[in-house]
């Protein structure tokens, strides 16, 4: 497998190796030595998600406070997606800046977000089942989430406004910096150790 640093470093794109045959083909989803080697922490992945989307459907953007940091490595076993990190990481040179990346069942390529990032992704395709990998077990109290539609994060989500769907959840996030001023705690601090 490829395993390549993003324009946020900590945030890494996994090219697995694919072996095609006559049978169809066969690659490993997930290498903790590989991973663990290329993003410097240990990782304890502890829980596995999976959510079918249809085309247009925005998930996010989320993630849990500390102590609940999640790592997640996320991956399309169906559909097309366009997949986003952002950087919530008060004092971070890239605080607020994202990284997308094209993840669909052709590439089969992942993306590992790092514990201090939120993220979302949203669906191109008619249908997508997305699944991932999380480090940490789902803490409602600790569930928390910044707006999609954030125009300080000007993230391009390639579809037009009128065919993205949220749930109300994500529809009423507030901004990154609503949240900074009004409760920086529910962020992260830069030097903050959040991994063991
Ligand atoms: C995340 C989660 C949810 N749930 C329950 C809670 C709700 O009754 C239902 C749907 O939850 P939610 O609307 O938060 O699901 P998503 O909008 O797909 O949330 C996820 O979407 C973005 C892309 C993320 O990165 C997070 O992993 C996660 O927040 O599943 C659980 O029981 N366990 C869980 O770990």
């Amino acid at each position: 497998m490829k395993i390549t640093p993003q324009a946020i470093p900590e945030v890494v794109l996994i090219e697995p190796k694919v072996f095609g045959d006559a049978r169809g083909y066969f690659f490993e989803s997930y290498r903790q030595d590989a991973l663990e080697a290329a993003t410097g922490h240990r990782l304890h992945f502890m829980q596995d998600n999976e959510s079918l989307s249809a085309r247009g459907v925005l998930r996010g953007l989320h993630y849990q406070q500390a102590p609940y940091a999640q790592s997640k490595l996320v991956r399309v076993v169906s559909g097309d997606v366009i997949d986003v990190a952002v950087d919530i990481r008060i004092g971070s040179p890239t605080f607020g800046q994202h990284v997308c990346a094209r993840l669909n069942s052709d590439n089969k390529h992942q993306l590992f977000v790092p514990r201090g990032f939120a993220h979302g992704f949203i669906v191109l395709s008619e249908t997508a089942i997305f699944t991932y990998k999380v480090d940490n077990p789902y803490a409602p109290e600790h569930d928390r989430g910044i707006s999609y539609s954030d125009p300080a994060l000007a993230i391009d989500w390639q579809l037009p406004k009128e065919q993205i769907q949220t749930s109300d959840k994500d529809g009423a996030l507030p901004t990154l910096k609503d949240r900074l001023e009004s409760a920086p705690e529910t962020l992260f601090q830069y030097e903050q150790a959040l991994y063991d």
